[in-house]
């Protein structure tokens, strides 16, 4: 049946080497009671573990039915124990949580056996031993020599060929000690039963076969065995836990620590109740605040400026002379404005406001928008008056000209979106503003003609400007009539004049302006902005005076008497009615309306801007808007800003910046999980290395032990997903209460039920990640090391 060839085990124990077993070889009969006896330490438990399969001999072979176990796999010896060996020791092993049935059952659970056939052969056995009555109760209930009793049932379960007892009434007094060793003469007859024990009256009384050790060898056997052995197939059926086995004993431990699990899922279900309430406000602000766009941010215009400001600069400048970015950053601070030169680093974009644009416009469905405004811009006749005296005309083209909007929404336009850096806002319809760029800079051109002295990239005081006046010359008094044509009489003497006389309409600059660094609805180009009132007093003058009335009944301009050239030549000219002023209508060919612009007679509108009527007709209006645009050359394109979308990006980066952080929050909930996870698995694998190493001596597998931990998990991570959840849930009302006052927004944290389920699953995957790595160590704990410390 068995044989050990020439066996050689040794220990490495604090440098030395410690013999166990020095050359062991010894043959058994397939049916013996065979009695080991020696003194402690002379290599007893070690040779019964080498046969049992717990542990590998450095030299030598086992040899069973004739077969070398040399090219044994752990697996094969696996199942070797649990289909081959039954095993009984002086401290029985019996997982205490499990009832008497259970821990019998539990040696042919990893068989491929019916439930029934299971249960039967357990109750078979149990029936055996006399111990039937109290199958349902737990270890703990009964009385040693029933717990031995147990012990052999579960090792008698699965009918192994071969029966190892190291010392299996070394605990029991000796009336117990007779009874248990009577019992496994009677039930152990037929099998080959390898016992040690310290008792040498026992060995005598019971055994048929006495072999005896000192220091690792066989000093004396009573009945060896000489005939060579016959040659047999081993059986060695494939051992594995099934899930229905793994998930009891999980349940099993579940339900028997109450307590302690209660605890665990409470501390792993605080991560999954974290992570819920932060994913509940990420997701509740997100529906809040796609609902506010739809329902007020629809409100917001579509502005379509004459100046398409973007706010891109190129600071990288060729010139030398040009600031850098921190001298730039350092301009803000400074009372004072910067002469630069625009065209170098600036993306400023003119739109082209045609009538044709105006026309699309004003040909766009009525039901989209509930209102359209248009800010005027008008070319007015202005003189300035230089540091030394001399009067001559402004170049209004140069200077920017635009008006700003009295109201804006719910304010004051200028108030709610520029700062104001020197001076103050206008109060009168005749303050002018001057608005530099967000570095305090001004255009070269606009400070030349504004009449600005100044030397070379000098800053210049922002009191030198606030207070500069300047005149507007209503058109009947600018130009003079000759004939069928009209002049402008530039003389000094005349420009004196008209500067001086009482018609000319004083208008002065209040204050420096500059666009607030968060608002991106700032249009205004920088250079001179007026109030819409003056604008609005100047074109109703225009238009009743002379000049214009002449202009509009002649078919030539009635300056330079050239004919108007037609609403788009070969050339191309566009019948562009902003940026052409008085004195470019004179240099240039221009359209008869150009001309009427440029004398005042119809305002430029400097800013177009349409009110949707709500979300979805914003799309429309955008969509229509864009329609123009296409197939029309980059700088024919009006571009247009879309306000809602401005102030929804600075919302999605609001956003994105609470996700950040919520996210930092989630990231380290779910690591403490983690932790909390791990450390709790590997207290419980601590508590329950006596299951795991009787299980690995029943013939499990690693694996099995892995997939038992696993189970456990599982369950207790399904457990925490869902009272995380819950808890969350309760958790939502008092936080909502305390968000609402906060920010005024009801129920803010919602839970969709879908990320619920998901955050279970999460759960479930947060302890089976936190809790593999003790099960990995669990399912490697050496069972030898373990009964050698128990026994
Ligand atoms: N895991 C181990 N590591 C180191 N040394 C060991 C180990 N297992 C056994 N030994 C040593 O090997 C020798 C044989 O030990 P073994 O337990 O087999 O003897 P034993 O006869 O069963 O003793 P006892 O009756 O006290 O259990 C002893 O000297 C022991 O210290």
């Amino acid at each position: 049946m068995l044989q050990l060839k020439n066996i050689y085990k040794s220990y490495i124990t604090g440098g030395s080497r410690q013999i166990a077993l020095d050359g062991i070889n010894l043959k058994f009969r397939e049916s013996e009671f065979v009695t080991i006896l020696g003194a402690s330490g002379s290599g007893k438990t070690t040779f019964l573990n080498i046969i049992g399969g717990l542990e590998r001999c450095d030299k030598g072979d086992l040899i069973i039915n004739g077969k070398s176990t040399k090219e044994f796999s752990d697996s094969n010896w696996d199942s070797y124990r649990n289909t081959t060996v039954g095993f009984i020791f002086k401290n029985y092993n019996l997982i205490p949580h499990l009832s008497i049935l259970e821990n019998v059952k539990l040696a042919v659970s990893l068989n491929c056996l019916s439930k029934q056939e299971k249960q039967d052969k357990a109750i078979e056995a149990l029936n055996k031993v006399g111990i039937k009555d109290y199958m349902r109760k737990t270890s703990e209930y009964l009385s040693k020599d029933e717990m031995q009793r147990v012990a052999i049932a579960r090792a008698l379960v699965n009918n192994p060929k071969i029966i190892l007892a190291d010392e299996p009434t070394g605990n029991l007094d000796s009336k117990s000690s007779i009874e248990i060793m009577d019992l496994m003469k009677e039930v152990f007859k037929d099998k080959l039963v390898i016992m040690v024990t310290q008792n040498p009256i026992i060995a005598k009384k019971y055994a048929t076969r006495i072999i005896t050790f000192r220091d690792g060898e066989v000093i004396e056997d009573t009945n060896p065995l000489k005939e060579e052995l016959s040659q047999k197939e081993i059986c060695l059926n494939k051992t594995k836990m099934k899930v229905s086995m793994s998930m009891k004993l999980a349940m099993r431990d579940i339900s028997n620590k109450k307590l302690r699990t209660f605890f665990y899922i409470l501390i792993s279900s605080i991560g999954i109740m974290g992570i819920a309430l932060i994913i509940s406000v990420i997701q509740g602000f997100g529906e809040k605040i796609s609902n506010y766009e739809n329902d007020t941010l629809a409100n917001y215009p579509i502005v379509i400026n004459k100046v398409y400001n973007n706010f891109i600069y190129n600071t990288k400048s060729s010139n030398k002379n040009a600031q850098t970015e921190d001298e730039l950053d350092l301009n803000k601070d400074e009372d004072a404005i910067y002469p630069y030169d625009s065209n170098e680093n600036n993306t400023e974009y003119k739109n082209k406001i045609t009538q044709e644009y105006i026309q699309y416009i004003k040909n766009m469905d009525n039901d989209l928008f509930s209102a359209i405004s248009y800010e005027s811009q008008v070319n007015m006749n202005i003189l300035k008056k230089d540091e030394d005296g001399k009067i001559s005309v402004l170049d209004t083209s140069s200077v920017n000209l635009s008006s700003y909007p009295e109201d804006y929404g719910d304010g004051k336009y200028l108030e709610k979106n520029y700062d104001l850096l020197y001076g103050y806002y206008p109060t009168d319809k005749n303050d002018i503003v001057l608005v530099v760029d967000e570095y305090n800079r001004l255009d070269r051109n606009i400070l030349n003609a504004l009449g600005i002295n100044y030397k070379g990239n000098e800053k210049i005081e922002f009191d030198k400007l606030v207070g500069k006046e300047y005149k507007v010359i209503l058109n009947n008094q600018f130009y003079e009539k000759q004939g069928n044509y009209f002049y402008i009489n530039s003389s000094e003497e005349n420009l004196n004049k008209l500067y001086n006389s009482k018609e000319a309409i004083t208008i002065s600059i209040t204050g420096i302006l500059r666009s607030k660094k968060s608002n991106n609805l700032s249009d205004l180009p920088q250079g001179i902005s007026y109030s819409n009132e003056l604008c609005n007093y100047y074109i109703e003058d225009c238009q009743k005076s002379e000049i214009v009335k002449y202009q509009q009944n002649s078919d030539y301009n009635v300056i330079t008497g050239q004919t108007f050239k037609s609403k788009k030549d070969k050339e191309g000219i566009i019948d562009e009615i902003s940026g052409v002023n008085i004195l470019s209508s004179i240099n240039q060919s221009v359209t008869k309306n150009q001309m009427l612009s440029s004398l005042g007679a119809s305002f430029l509108p400097s800013c177009i801007t349409i009110y949707p009527k709500d979300f979805e007709s914003k799309n429309d209006i955008i969509e229509y808007l864009d329609k123009y645009n296409k197939n029309k050359a980059e700088d024919e394109k009006v571009l247009y800003k879309d306000t809602s979308t401005t102030i929804n990006k600075l919302s999605t980066s609001i956003m994105k910046g609470i996700t950040i952080v919520l996210i930092v929050f989630a990231s380290i909930t779910f690591l403490i999980s983690l932790i909390t996870i791990f450390i709790l698995t590997y207290a419980s694998i601590l508590e329950r290395k006596r299951e795991v190493c009787i299980l690995r001596v029943l013939g499990s597998k690693k694996r099995d032990i892995v997939r038992l931990f696993n189970t456990e998990n599982i369950i207790i991570g399904f457990l925490s997903g869902v009272l995380g959840v819950f808890m969350a849930y309760l958790f939502m009302v008092p936080m909502n209460f305390m968000l609402e006052k906060i920010t005024d927004l009801a129920d803010i944290a919602v839970l969709k039920i879908e990320y619920a389920l998901v955050l279970i699953i999460i759960s479930i995957l947060i302890t089976l990640i936190g809790g593999f790595i003790p099960a990995k160590i669990a399912s490697r704990k050496d069972p030898v090391k373990f009964l050698k410390n128990e026994n």
